[in-house]
């Protein structure tokens, strides 16, 4: 089967100094795969990267086999990727409601006829209505955004990422800024919303990371120096040397 998502040789340079110095990476569907490594290893650069927010100085990227290398953000969300961002990124005085059928309109309203043909404001109510079942804000559909709790606002955000049914999630740092019970939450929301789907997302809370990624990958001044699974990472000697030291990788928080 076709990896969700291939990186062949991507470099990233800004000015004459190299972040990204060639990563290989294959992400198969239906994985969850987390990236984490020390501040300023290059994991949001790389993100970018992968979304095209920024292009690449050298190397591939495949989405689904088809390469994504020169496309735009648009051009690659409506291929079947879809992001979330470190901070979060909702409309605060729209409602939770319109929040999320912005998220379907985005995504769907011109890419697919059926969303034009077949009554297209029933679907779309329906559909938001069953995201925001998913994500448990069904109740809170009519408060404007901007005064949900921080939790439920990032779980939104999770709403309005999954909204357009890509099948490659990616989350910037969902449980940032979270006390220990809203990021237990969120780990079960996410596991949840991303069943059946490829996610691929960067995480400091380690907790967060070991419980749910199937692998992972440890980058380190803009190298891959390890990737597998939680346990393999966890006893990988290089990994111990260069990142996660004394931190005990099942409680602690690295950075
Ligand atoms: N647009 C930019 N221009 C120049 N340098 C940049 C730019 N974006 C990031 N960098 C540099 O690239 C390096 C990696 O930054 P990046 O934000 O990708 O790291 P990170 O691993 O996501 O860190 P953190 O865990 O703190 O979020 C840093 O040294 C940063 O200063």
């Amino acid at each position: 089967m076709t990896a969700a998502l291939q990186m062949q040789g991507v470099r990233k340079s800004f000015g004459p100094t190299e972040i990204i110095r060639g990563i290989d990476l294959e992400i198969p569907t239906g994985e969850r795969h987390a990236i984490i490594g020390p501040n300023g290893a290059g994991k949001s650069t790389l993100f970018h990267l992968i979304s095209g927010k920024y292009s690449k100085t050298a190397g591939r990227i495949l989405l689904n086999g088809t390469e994504v290398t020169e496309l735009q953000p648009y051009q690659i969300n409506r291929m079947g990727l879809s992001r979330s961002f470190q901070i979060t990124n909702i409309f605060p005085r729209l409602s939770v409601f319109e929040n999320v059928r912005c998220g379907l309109l985005w995504s769907m309203g011109y890419r697919n006829s059926f969303w034009r043909l077949v009554d297209t404001e029933r679907a779309l109510n329906e559909r938001a209505a069953q995201i925001l079942d998913e994500i448990g804000l069904l109740e809170r559909c009519d408060l404007p955004a901007g005064v949900l709790a921080y939790a439920e606002q990032r779980a939104l955000e999770i709403g309005i990422t999954i909204a357009g049914g890509a099948e490659v999630i990616m989350l910037d740092e969902p449980t940032a800024g979270m006390s220990h019970s809203e990021t237990e939450g969120v780990v079960e929301l996410i596991r949840r919303v991303t069943q059946g789907r490829t996610l691929v997302m960067v995480e400091h809370d380690m907790g967060v990371v070991f419980n749910l990624a199937d692998r992972i990958s440890v980058l380190v001044y803009g190298e891959i120096i390890a990737t597998g699974t939680p346990e393999e990472v966890r006893a990988s000697k290089a990994v111990q040397e260069a990142y996660l030291g004394a931190v005990d990788a099942g409680e602690g928080e690295a950075h």
